[in-house]
């Protein structure tokens, strides 16, 4: 797997991952979901820097530039609900997208700390041959990953796969390593130290879905 960590250069992207973090800013649903959008945004545009890219010429009222564009179908899927701010951003960009949804949840059939991931509603574009971008803002253990992509894989097989995660545990990275095909692409906004007890993401930000959205039954 080829990853990309993206804020290894201090810029406003900083801003944007301290306040998702700020417990004092997390009151804040709208703004956490804005900033969301906007870290998708900045690595919407990172993320184009390696697509493939054809030569055109467009007509201005002057004359004929030459210039590049992409050259490749891409197919946004955020996994449900978490990666629905982050999918906002990236279509802000690329706003020619076709677009795939599919949820994924911890399930804790005992009640205690071990989970299974529930993936159920699914409304999946056609992929193959095309470029596919999988948003979640959290890389915990890399389950819920691991599972959409397998779901996403059964009847297609896309020319280019691409995950997009803002905060990533260490375990959560080795977890796609091992589970993934080599020639995927991972991005990550922010690298952390580890995983709590359960399977929290530390220091991350807590419940990405709930400080979007609100808390579930
Ligand atoms: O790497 P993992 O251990 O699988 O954990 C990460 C997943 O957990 C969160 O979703 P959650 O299950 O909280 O659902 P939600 O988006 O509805 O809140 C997050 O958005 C990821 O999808
Ligand atoms: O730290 C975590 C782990 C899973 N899901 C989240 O939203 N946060
Ligand atoms: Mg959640």
């Amino acid at each position: 797997m080829k990853i990309h960590y993206i804020s290894e250069n201090n810029s406003v992207l900083n801003h944007f991952l301290g306040q998702i973090r700020n417990v004092n800013v997390q009151n804040d649903s709208m703004r956490f979901r804005r900033n969301i959008e906007r870290i998708g945004e900045i690595m919407a545009y990172e993320l184009s820097k390696i697509l493939p890219y054809k030569n055109v010429e467009i007509q201005t009222p002057l004359g004929i530039k030459k210039t590049t564009q992409i050259d490749t179908d891409l197919v946004l899927c955020p996994i449900l609900r978490a990666g629905l701010p982050l999918h906002n951003g990236f279509l802000n960009y690329f706003d020619h997208a076709e677009n795939s949804f599919v949820s994924a949840c911890r399930h804790h059939p005992n009640g205690g700390d071990d989970f299974e991931i529930l993936v159920e509603y699914q409304a999946i574009s056609d992929l193959n041959n095309k470029t596919v971008l999988l948003l979640d803002p959290m890389l915990a253990t890399g389950q819920s990953i691991v599972a959409v992509h397998k779901k996403l894989l059964e009847n297609a097989a896309p020319a280019e796969f691409h995950i997009v995660v803002v905060i990533a545990a260490p375990e959560g990275i080795a977890h796609l390593e091992k589970e993934l095909p080599d020639n995927c692409h991972l991005w990550v906004a922010s690298l952390d130290e580890k995983l709590n007890e359960k399977n929290y993401i530390v220091p991350g930000l807590g419940d990405a879905g709930d400080l979007a959205y609100g808390s579930k039954l």
